[in-house]
């Protein structure tokens, strides 16, 4: 039969994470397949979450868990539910010998001494959407342990810098998942396709556009905003920008990676800092983004150079398009001037 009959009638279904992850190991000599199967069990544990996130309604995995997280946030079933999914995965793997969770307050042990990985994770982003069916993620951080392999992970392992990470990406639980990854050689994007119950690549080598039509932040905190954000923000509307905010930060991530676009979370003087945590939020995004030609800065230095010192320390983050990217450093530099 030719192959154009073949193809019409067969359509390929394409390539799947599990094979990808083959060919790219594949290219790296002496890969030896530990972090291929760290990045597997990730997958394994997004497609399990996928489903409860689907089914929350129905299953009353919804409304609050009556406790709260380490950051004095009340926790939501699902977080908890997802925390759950992924150390189980990551355990049952293998080749994590530790996790940090913004769910728990400390490194989680996972059994796995001779592991050579350790994970920083939100298991459950955009907490607050999830009874109200809007996009929901996971984001996790991977780094190979500095600690002796055999013995326990130390603070260490955790704390190495964000430049140090060997791989981080993000899971979107919206119309359809998406995992999202790079292990420091582009972006790579794969969709679920549920019925066959695997990842499928679905956009390779994912660039961001240098220039973007839409601007992303929670505006109720303008009159808490610094003068460089009000600034920014004034510009973007005089330039007719769109704004554009679910309030989950991988469903607003997702969305500028494809289409151009600014996220921000400025400082306020409530939280000097910030919201986002830098070791499972910050770090991987701004990975993610310089991967695809973007950028990821605090207003202060690029959010990859800020100095680690504590497991749930949080960061201003501003990650986007270039050209977006560079208009709001100009305004923080022209404030700093002014000053
Ligand atoms: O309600 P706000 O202040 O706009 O904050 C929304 C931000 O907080 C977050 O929900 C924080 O993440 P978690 O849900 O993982 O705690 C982000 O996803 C989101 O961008
Ligand atoms: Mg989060
Ligand atoms: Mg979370």
């Amino acid at each position: 039969m030719n192959p154009a009959t073949e193809n019409t009638l067969a359509q390929p279904v394409g390539i799947t994470l599990e094979r990808y992850i083959m060919r790219k190991q594949a290219e790296f000599p002496y890969a030896t397949g530990e972090l291929s199967q760290l990045l597997r069990d990730i997958a394994l544990a997004g497609k399990i979450v996928s489903r409860e996130v689907n089914r929350a309604g129905l299953s009353r995995i919804t409304g609050a868990m009556g406790e709260q997280n380490v950051q004095g946030e009340a926790q939501q079933k699902l977080d908890v539910e997802a925390n759950i999914r992924f150390i189980r995965a990551l355990t049952n793997g293998g080749e994590c010998c530790a996790i940090l969770s913004e769910e728990n307050e400390d490194i989680i042990e996972t059994g796995n001494p001779n592991g050579k990985y350790v994970v920083a994770m939100d298991p459950l982003d955009g907490s607050s959407n999830i009874d109200v069916n809007v996009s929901i993620g996971t984001i996790f951080s991977i780094y190979r342990r500095v600690s002796r392999v055999g013995g326990p992970s130390r603070k260490e392992d955790f704390l190495q810098g964000g430049r140090a990470q060997v791989a981080a990406g993000y899971i979107l639980y919206g119309s359809s998942t998406m995992l999202v990854y790079t292990t420091g050689h582009g972006v790579t994007g794969f969709t679920y396709e549920t019925s066959l119950g695997e990842f499928f690549l679905s956009h390779p080598d994912i660039k961001i556009p240098q220039q973007g039509p839409v601007f992303s932040c929670n505006e109720g905190h303008w009159f808490d905003y610094p003068e460089y954000v009000r600034e920014f923000l004034t510009q973007c509307k005089q330039q007719r920008l769109s704004a554009r905010y679910v309030g989950s930060l991988v469903a607003d991530y997702h969305r500028n990676l494809f289409t151009g676009g600014i996220y921000m979370y400025p400082p306020t003087p409530k939280a000097a800092l910030g919201k986002l945590r830098l070791l499972y939020e910050c770090y991987p995004l701004a990975m993610l983004i310089e991967q695809a030609g973007g950028l990821a800065h605090t207003g202060a230095e690029p959010v990859l150079d800020v100095a680690p010192t504590s497991f749930h320390q949080r960061a201003p983050l501003f990650v986007g398009s270039t050209q977006l990217m560079t208009t709001l450093l100009d305004c923080v530099s022209s404030e700093a001037l002014a000053s």
